[in-house]
């Protein structure tokens, strides 16, 4: 498996002809020209392409933030705007938006950019975002064992846009909270209003 910071999906790269064949195929079957001088390098391309956006398949999401400090801070921590890209399990088509995470700390925080990583570790794969969403605040529970955790996802999602129902625009918003913001209004509500400014 390649390091954290440049991985891919092994299954794919090990598989590149098989992967290249079946998008040929595909292209086949929705009446390309294969031999046309623009699609010849196309199979490889995408084949190129799922490495990269089904990488998440070779990375433990864990490991990924396990990289923690001793740290007595009890106050809220808030990484918000993070960028994600995945791919909707029913349709394979894109889904993305941005995602806010806000956790207390009990005695042990993570690198900021951990935050980051794990979002591509958990969105790089087949997902729905309500899953995006409780994966990583579980995650989060497990490696940092914090006092509280709130993930906010937004998401647009194509299949939602460019077929089907065709409302362009339309945003989702998912939430996911654990420990102490099931219980305190005002901590939750403290880290709301972060998340929101
Ligand atoms: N809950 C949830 N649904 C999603 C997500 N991504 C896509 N979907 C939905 O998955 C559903 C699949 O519905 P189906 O009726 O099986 O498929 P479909 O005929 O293509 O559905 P339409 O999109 O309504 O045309 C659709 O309602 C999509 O909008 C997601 O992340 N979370
Ligand atoms: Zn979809």
């Amino acid at each position: 498996m390649a390091g954290f910071k440049d991985y891919k999906n092994d299954l794919v790269s090990d598989n590149r002809e098989t992967v290249e064949h079946h998008v040929r195929e595909i292209l086949k079957l929705i009446g390309e020209d294969v031999e046309r001088e623009g699609l010849l390098d196309t199979p490889a391309r995408v084949t190129r392409m799922y490495e990269e956006i089904f990488a998440g398949y070779n990375v433990d999401p864990r490991k990924i933030l396990d990289v923690t400090f001793n740290e007595d801070h009890q106050e809220l921590v808030i990484v918000k705007d993070i960028v994600y890209y995945s791919q909707c399990e029913h349709h394979m088509a894109p889904f993305f938006g941005k995602i806010h995470i806000g956790y207390i700390p009990n005695g042990k925080i993570a690198g900021l950019s951990k935050f980051a990583r794990l979002v591509d570790a958990v969105t790089r794969k087949l997902q729905v975002q309500e899953r995006i969403t409780s994966e990583i605040a579980d995650i989060i529970v497990e490696v940092l064992a914090p006092q509280a955790v709130m993930v906010i996802v937004e998401g647009e999602h194509l299949c939602m846009c460019s077929r089907g129902v065709k409302k362009y625009g339309s945003q989702t918003i998912t939430s996911a909270m654990r420990g102490l913001f099931l219980k305190d209004s005002a901590s939750r509500a403290e880290c709301l209003s972060l998340l929101k400014n």
